[in-house]
């Protein structure tokens, strides 16, 4: 973390689960600011009484409004470019939400960086992106396409431009454990959609070592991908009843819109190309220029013996992997402790 000695950090959209697991990590670091930029007055008045320290700085606006993204642009060293809507259904009902800030709202970010100078700026997408069905997973492949894009027009010792794909981060904001714990209190049937279904599963602290690994290894227009193990929905709802020694029963109320029944965090084709770095996987940008005939004989011919990389066939956790890695989460460890009042 020594490259962060003295340098400023902004995090975009960073009231969020991501940008609290960036401050518990880079507060103990010697950097000199971390600017939250975000549009939520509220959220960011409650994290600035949370963690009362100096370097932090708040910065209110809209990464849709190029104006106020150059506002909080001076002296910015690094950028963490989390702001985005992300939620499926919602984004599903008003797409062109989706497009306006996650499409054009990180073509403004990069505008903004390139202008002031700013040496690396990091793209957070989803393996939503990868074979995408959802408007939200549309527009975040989109937005990957922008940055990838936009990283060529730039020198990169002046500006890195890369990216991370992540998959379900345990316990965020709006997501399926925290809604469990809530119909488990409640005492309410936990509703699953398809037991089937799988997702990856990464904590926190697992996003927060992605950015930082892309950070040290990413070439410009590189995607960087955690290896991460994956679970049915089913087994999830079975591993959070039996921590909570819960009862509830379990009802299955059906795929809801834009879902997949696995996601993929690296295409076939990406495969092909993909880098293998231990537990990560680096996603080359493709360097060919925009003068395709120069290269009509250079295609891929390995691409019908590769597999995509998805939650199907990943590591599967069983019930009981499942609730170690539950319980490691503070957001459960807390609602025990409440439950055992
Ligand atoms: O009532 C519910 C709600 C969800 N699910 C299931 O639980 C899984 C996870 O659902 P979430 O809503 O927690 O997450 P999504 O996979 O829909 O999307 C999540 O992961 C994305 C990254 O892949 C983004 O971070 C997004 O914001 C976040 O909601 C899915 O299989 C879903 O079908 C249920 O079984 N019952």
């Amino acid at each position: 973390m020594k490259d962060f000695d003295n340098k400023v950090l902004l995090i975009t959209g960073g009231t969020g689960s991501f940008g609290h697991a960036v401050m518990e990590r880079f507060l103990n670091t010697n950097i000199a600011e971390i600017r939250i930029f975000s549009r939520d007055e509220k959220k960011q008045y409650k994290m600035r009484r949370t963690y009362d320290d100096d370097r932090l700085k708040f910065y209110i606006g809209d990464v849709r409004d190029l104006d106020s993204v150059k506002n909080a642009m001076h002296n910015v060293d690094y950028i963490f470019h989390a702001a985005a809507l992300k939620q499926v259904p919602s984004c599903e009902f008003f797409p062109l939400e989706a497009v306006k800030t996650n499409i054009f709202g990180t073509e403004n970010v990069l505008t903004a960086a390139i202008e002031a100078g700013v040496k690396k700026v990091i793209c957070l997408s989803t393996d939503k992106a990868a074979y995408p069905i959802n408007a939200m997973g549309i527009s975040k492949a989109m937005m990957e396409k922008v940055f990838i894009a936009k990283s060529k027009t730039v020198d990169p010792e002046k500006t890195k431009i890369c990216g991370t794909r992540y998959g379900n981060v345990m316990a965020s904001r709006g997501s399926v454990i925290p809604l469990f714990v809530e119909q488990i209190k409640a005492g309410k049937p936990l509703t699953v959609t398809d037991p089937n279904m799988t997702r990856f599963l990464m904590n926190l602290d697992e996003a927060v070592d992605l950015v930082v690994f892309a950070f040290e290894h990413a070439e410009s227009g590189d995607i960087m991908v955690q290896k991460s193990p994956a679970c049915t929905i089913g087994d999830l709802a079975i591993a959070i009843k039996e921590i909570f020694q819960a009862d509830n029963e379990i009802k299955i109320i059906g795929t809801r819109h834009g879902e997949k029944l696995y996601e993929t965090l690296l295409t076939k084709e990406e495969m092909a190309v993909a880098i293998d770095m231990g537990n990560f996987y680096r996603i080359p940008a493709d360097k060919r220029e925009f003068n395709y005939d120069k290269y009509f004989t250079t295609g891929d011919i390995r691409l019908s013996t590769i597999d995509e990389y998805n939650s199907h066939n990943t590591e599967r956790l069983t019930v009981e992997q499942i609730k170690e890695k539950l319980l490691k989460l503070d957001y459960i460890q807390k609602e025990l402790q409440k439950r055992n009042f």
